[in-house]
């Protein structure tokens, strides 16, 4: 098999509130040669570590993580909608080892995902159906979490299946860097918001606009001192980036849920997806990862970063 890997934030907030034209201009050509290269690369499988916003996965049954065999984009935040072209003999496959690998995987044979999976898709592929593919959802933003030494082993077990295929294969990660948008909290909510976290599917056209807009209001003062969200940290940004170069995976066990979430933001955990992506890398050989771009990016409310990796 031959193995490239990419993971990107992603952020419904692209080209609804904008930063500079020079930011913008500057993002549009990493992500245009990010998806030069997987275009060049060819990839007869793409691996998507994801989360989910509340779109497709509730409090009525939250899943640590489960893999789809087949997946319809909720097209929240005007990302394209449809069907993904899930390899489902494939997912299957791979949810058969994942278990036999002691590791209690959850499958659906129907699940929504929305601009937490299909924003990369369409990014690096300009659509969510050119190859097939196999989304593996992570709970990154329902608390409580799984501890991130129980992502690692997800992702060397993922990588160790990918490393018996004989493909080529794209693993993509999804979400991060540091940020905190107006997602509510269970814990905290009233008793309608309760309902929509535990029940919320399929939302009417009027709940989700309304929602769009306040996240789009929420970036438009996202890091000043009129909000009450946890900034950005781009030095928690760098310092994750440079644990993902060094290789040193291990060292994510070392990660306390609690103090990521009050120094970086709630949403940071967004990042289990990069830490799967790695060990799965990882464990199909000795890896080199490039800092594509870093930014932190307040309109769009996220440490922006983009990083790939091949083999060594
Ligand atoms: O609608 C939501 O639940 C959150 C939307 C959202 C905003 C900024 C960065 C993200 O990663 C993100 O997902
Ligand atoms: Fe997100």
């Amino acid at each position: 098999m031959s193995i490239m890997l990419k993971c990107l934030s992603h952020t419904p907030l692209r080209g609804r509130n904008d930063p500079g034209a020079d930011v913008v201009t500057e993002v549009d050509a990493v992500l245009n040669t990010a998806r030069a290269e997987v275009e060049a690369f060819d990839p007869e499988l793409i691996l998507v570590f994801a989360p989910d916003h509340y779109n497709g996965l509730f409090y009525d049954l939250m899943p640590p993580f489960v893999v789809a065999t087949a997946a319809e984009s909720v097209g929240d935040y005007g990302t394209l909608p449809g069907s993904l072209s899930v390899d489902s003999e494939l997912a299957l496959e791979l949810t058969r080892h994942l278990m036999d690998s002691d590791l209690d995987i959850a499958l659906s044979h129907r699940l929504q995902v929305d601009h937490g999976c299909t924003q990369t898709l369409e990014e690096m592929t300009g659509s969510l159906s050119r190859y097939p593919v196999i989304p593996i959802i992570i709970n990154s933003v329902a608390p409580p979490f799984v501890p991130y030494r129980r992502i690692r082993k997800l992702g060397e077990a993922v990588g160790r299946f990918l490393a018996g295929l004989n493909k080529r294969v794209l693993i993509l990660g999804t979400g991060g860097l540091s940020h905190e948008p107006p997602v509510p909290l269970l814990a905290d909510s009233p008793e309608e918001v309760k309902e929509f976290l535990i029940c919320g599917r399929n939302p009417t056209p009027e709940a989700r606009a309304a929602r769009e807009a306040r996240t789009i209001a929420a970036g438009k003062i996202y890091g000043t001192e009129l909000c009450q969200q946890t900034p950005l940290n781009a030095a928690w940004d760098e310092a994750f980036i440079e644990l993902l170069q060094s290789g040193a995976l291990e060292q994510v066990d070392d990660f306390d849920i609690q103090q990521i979430s009050a120094e970086a933001g709630r949403s940071t955990h967004e990042v289990r997806t990069w830490v799967a992506a790695f060990a799965a890398m990882a464990a199909c050989g000795p890896y080199q990862a490039r800092k594509d771009y870093y930014r932190p990016i307040n309109e769009w409310i996220a440490g922006y970063g983009v990083v790939s990796a091949t083999p060594a």
